[in-house]
């Protein structure tokens, strides 16, 4: 999988938040977009995932031929702390309704999902009672357990505690490093195995 960004910027009303990025995410590579807050990283994101449209420039998904960008979502699993949960369902109707559109990875169903998250305790919870973390946990294991080849991870560590952050870590080790990652961060610790860096502050 190949996504070509070319000559690629944003505006919202008159306000530039990036110009000109010329940049190639390919095959199973690592990336961090980096920037400080408000300098465009979900922006970006959102451009790529194919949410929002480029206010100049191109960009194109290639697998052997190319993907128009209306199809891309079947290609990619995302997480942020700003996507929303359906709050009315328990977390085991959670993990069923979200692998009715996205197939687990190799190796792993409902009740692996359900122990990896470490809650098995609270499988018939309402969402709308779990905690910050524990929603974060969710959305991080949907979107790390899906078998799509390119994973796309904003402020993945956001509500996370020590132990959650090291947990998220071994999920990326366990089950997505056969992928494209795609994390927006300016906190190190969640993008320390990524080896290419995007800097949104080059492109202003
Ligand atoms: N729909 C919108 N309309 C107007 N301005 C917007 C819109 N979405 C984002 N912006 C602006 O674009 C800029 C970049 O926002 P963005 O959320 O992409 O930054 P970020 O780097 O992800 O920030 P953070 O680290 O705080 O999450 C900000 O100035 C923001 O106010």
């Amino acid at each position: 999988m190949n996504i070509i960004l070319s000559n690629v910027g944003r505006r919202f009303n008159k306000e530039w938040i990036f110009k000109n990025i010329d940049f190639s995410f390919t095959g199973k590579g690592k990336y961090a977009v980096l920037g400080p807050n408000g300098s465009g990283k979900s922006t970006l994101l959102s451009i790529v995932l194919g949410n929002l449209s480029p206010s100049e420039g191109e960009i194109s998904y290639h697998h052997q031929e190319e993907i128009k960008v209306e199809q891309i979502y079947q290609n990619i699993s995302f997480a942020a702390p700003y996507l929303d949960l359906i709050e009315e369902f328990t977390l085991q109707e959670t993990i069923d309704f979200h692998f009715q559109f996205k197939a687990y990875e190799e190796g792993l169903d409902a009740s692996k999902v359900l122990s990896l998250l470490g809650l098995e305790k609270s499988q018939d919870k309402a969402l709308k009672h779990f905690s910050s973390g524990m929603k974060q946990r969710t959305k991080l294991a949907l979107a790390c357990c899906a078998n799509t080849p390119i994973l796309i991870l904003d402020e993945p560590t956001s509500n996370l505690d020590a132990q959650g952050i090291d947990w998220y870590l071994e999920l990326i080790k366990q089950y997505a490093l056969n992928k494209m990652i795609i994390v927006g961060s300016n906190q190190e610790h969640e993008y320390s195995f990524c080896e290419n860096r995007l800097s949104i502050s080059d492109y202003k």
